[in-house]
């Protein structure tokens, strides 16, 4: 009764299914042409088969896995960009996904711009962005960038913005994927120690990283993916172990 109480993300026998053009296509007249003629062919391809999973409120979840493995993919589908094609997604709380870099933003308007209109996608009024505009701005550290367009930003400095809204609006669940990683070492630094801070207030996490260093000290469980499958899943330590040996094991 209170373990189902405290779920805030369950996957169930979750797979995702998709449709690659198995053969190469060099235009977009010739793509219409077959798609019309019922002659365009298509490669089922599963990127991740029978998922289960359920995170507790206030758990901090590391997923880990090899490219391609899935760890991004079970990311959207919690967020709900992607929809199962069999089993089920169910969640319990207000998410802020740090997903794709710029994923959130529009490049043609300024930095500025692009906080209100984050804030409003993650259903935040303009009276609570602007009380935390000034907050934003500091932890990005862009003040003399706020009028500049989001297009020519670098991608750590996307990634300081994003980050810096996301972790402002102290969602219930906060979804970092590897965007953190294009941030300098001092940023990322103070990524951690916000992250850190969310958990202690009861912020559910879950972080993609290939560093286990990094999921050993931000999470408490692990899930480690291998061509869509769960290989493992489970406390963290145990699961980054077992990892690393396969890694070392693969590299032999
Ligand atoms: N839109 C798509 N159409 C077809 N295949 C896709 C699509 N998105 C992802 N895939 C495939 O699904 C698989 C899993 O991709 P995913 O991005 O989830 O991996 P990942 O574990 O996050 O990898 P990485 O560590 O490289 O970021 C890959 O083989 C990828 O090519």
């Amino acid at each position: 009764m209170n373990s189902e109480k405290d779920c805030i993300i369950k996957v169930s026998d979750a797979t995702v299914r998709f449709n690659m053009a198995s053969e190469k296509i060099d235009n977009l007249k010739e793509y219409f042409v077959k798609l019309v003629r019922r002659e365009l062919m298509f490669q089922e391809f599963l990127a991740l088969k029978n998922v289960s999973f359920e995170v507790k409120r206030g758990e901090a979840w590391g997923l880990i896995g090899t490219n391609g493995s899935g760890k991004s993919t079970l990311l959207k589908l919690i967020c709900g960009i992607l929809k199962p094609y069999k089993g089920t997604v169910d969640v319990y709380g207000s998410i802020a996904p740090l997903i794709e870099l710029g994923a959130g933003f529009d490049g043609e308007l300024t930095a500025t711009e692009n906080i209100y209109l984050n804030g409003a996608v993650l259903g935040y009024s303009k009276e609570f962005m602007d009380s935390h505009y000034d907050e934003i701005v500091d932890f990005a550290e862009l003040k003399d960038f706020m009028n500049m367009p989001i297009k020519n930003y670098s991608s750590g400095m996307a990634a300081r913005l994003g980050f810096a809204i996301a972790t402002i609006v102290r969602p219930e669940i906060l979804i970092v994927d590897e965007v953190l990683a294009v941030g300098d070492a001092a940023f990322q630094e103070k990524c951690q120690e916000r992250m850190h801070e969310m958990l202690a207030g009861g912020t559910t996490l879950l972080f993609v990283s290939h560093t286990m260093q990094t999921v050993r000290q931000l999470c408490d469980h692990a899930i480690w993916l291998n061509k869509g499958t769960v290989v493992m899943k489970g406390e963290a330590e145990p699961v980054c172990n077992a990892y690393m040996d396969s890694l070392s094991v693969s590299d032999k």
